[in-house]
């Protein structure tokens, strides 16, 4: 029998309810209320962002939870669960998947990434793969993980830079890679979504354009003052 969670998110939406700390939603039980918002709406799945919030996410919704912890450390430029002190954060707190970055920049400390997958399988935990290109994804399957999002491209030196979703990326993994292979990064519209399961995602995962108002707000006011500049011309 296949997993069970990979059923259940099958052709699914994921809600990324994320609120770092210079957001205006970071802190409290924000991020539960957007989660518990996502649920209603339609969701099968949520990702976000420590401890704190998993776990109060956990008592509002019984949504599986996508875990990750985003920290700095001054020697890398990896963030997205960059060692192994955040692995355990996350198995401690009881996640579905963990999330972590999968690209070739090199993790604080000297750990690898191989390290960290061999950690989480051998305890049974879920992995999810953030990476940023085909190699990457590639390299992810071949350690072991679970499955593979593009969530990372766009965010490293050498994948494309671009407004729109990776579709190019995403449909060459959905090609050549067995395990599920999830849409992630800049969709920001239904539309986009749709498209990305059309190209055979396995589930899509969608943050700012859902839970990130100020960002909606930017994009509103900068569209309502083009126009105002254009009638004023
Ligand atoms: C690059 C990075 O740090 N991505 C983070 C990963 O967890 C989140 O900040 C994003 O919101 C998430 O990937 C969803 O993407 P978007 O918000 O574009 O729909």
């Amino acid at each position: 029998m296949g997993d069970l969670y990979f059923e259940k998110i099958r052709g699914g939406l994921i809600v990324s309810c994320q609120a770092l700390e210079d957001e205006p939603l970071h802190g409290g039980d924000t991020m539960a209320k957007m989660a518990l918002a996502a649920d209603q709406g339609g969701a099968i799945g949520i990702r976000a962002n420590s401890v704190h919030d998993i776990t109060s996410i956990k008592r509002t919704t019984r949504l599986p939870i996508i875990g990750i912890i985003k920290r700095d450390y001054d020697d890398s430029g990896v963030y997205i669960t960059p060692t192994l002190r955040e692995v355990r954060e996350l198995m401690d707190a009881g996640v579905d998947v963990i999330a972590l970055d999968a690209t070739r920049s090199p993790r604080p400390h000297g750990e690898t990434l191989e390290e960290l997958v061999a950690y989480m399988k051998e305890r049974g935990q879920r992995v999810m793969a953030d990476i940023s290109t085909m190699e990457e994804a590639l390299y992810a399957e071949s350690i072991g993980v679970d499955c593979i999002s593009t969530t990372l491209s766009g965010y490293t030196p050498y994948s494309p830079q671009q407004k729109e979703p990776d579709f190019k990326l995403l449909q060459e993994a959905v090609r050549s890679i067995r395990i599920p292979v999830i849409g992630e990064g800049r969709i920001n519209t239904p539309e986009q979504a749709a498209h990305c399961l059309k190209l055979g995602a396995h589930a899509v995962v969608v943050g700012s354009a859902i839970t990130r108002p100020k960002l909606i707000t930017e994009r509103f006011a900068v569209a309502v003052r083009e126009a105002s500049d254009g009638e004023a011309r």
